[in-house]
């Protein structure tokens, strides 16, 4: 996906989510320097794809450079796969007490959380794509409400919210993700 692009020495990690970054620095630790920015960006509407690929220009635009952005969908099968991108409106009018009874009209609670990074060199370059995919169902919220829908999102019996971070790293879609990132990044140095 997208043109090559040089080894980073770093990483410059744009988000607002300090959730997000504390996953993150945690899966690189020992990897790549991560540094972060937080900078507000516009996010359009569209496929996972468009959205993320969109953030990374955005991103790199705003601080003419190279950066990582991340963007994460929740996806329910019986909504062919909204609310997807617009997750984060859904958390913030709902909540995770409420989150679950977006599903109350369907008896498939399947979901399935998808996390896309995007790697961009700079301004004009094409970003590098790298997604992850966790297969779960959206359940009434059960374990500690910090993260977003980690208490809502059951992964074989157990919320993201019930596990510990390492077990969650190790089998989430940001830790599959980043196992694609970590792979191309290894794939750079060796070239
Ligand atoms: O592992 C996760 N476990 C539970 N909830 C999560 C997770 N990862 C993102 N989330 C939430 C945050 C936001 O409500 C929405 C994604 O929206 P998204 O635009 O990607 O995140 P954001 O606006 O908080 O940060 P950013 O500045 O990187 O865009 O899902
Ligand atoms: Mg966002």
């Amino acid at each position: 996906m997208g043109s090559p692009a040089a080894v980073p020495k770093h990483l410059n990690f744009i988000t607002g989510n300090k959730n997000k970054l504390a996953e993150v620095q945690a899966i690189l630790e020992g990897v790549i320097e991560l540094k972060n920015q937080n900078v507000d960006l516009v996010e359009i509407q569209g496929t996972v794809e468009e959205v993320t690929l969109d953030k990374a220009r955005r991103a790199a635009d705003a601080i003419n450079g190279p950066v990582l952005v991340e963007d994460t969908c929740l996806c329910f099968k019986a909504m062919n796969d909204l609310p997807g991108p617009y997750i984060k409106w859904f958390m913030l009018a709902l909540g995770p007490a409420k989150l679950h009874h977006m599903l109350d009209g369907f008896d498939d609670k399947s979901a399935q959380a998808v996390c896309t990074f995007a790697y961009c060199e700079g301004p004009g370059h094409e970003p590098v794509l790298f997604q992850g995919r966790t297969d779960g169902k959206l359940v009434a919220s059960r374990g500690p409400t910090v993260f977003g829908w980690d208490s809502c999102f059951e992964y074989e019996g157990t919320t993201y919210a019930e596990m510990d971070k390492n077990e969650k790293n190790k089998i989430s879609h940001r830790g599959k993700a980043l196992d694609k990132l970590k792979a191309w990044l290894a794939s750079k140095v060796d070239a």
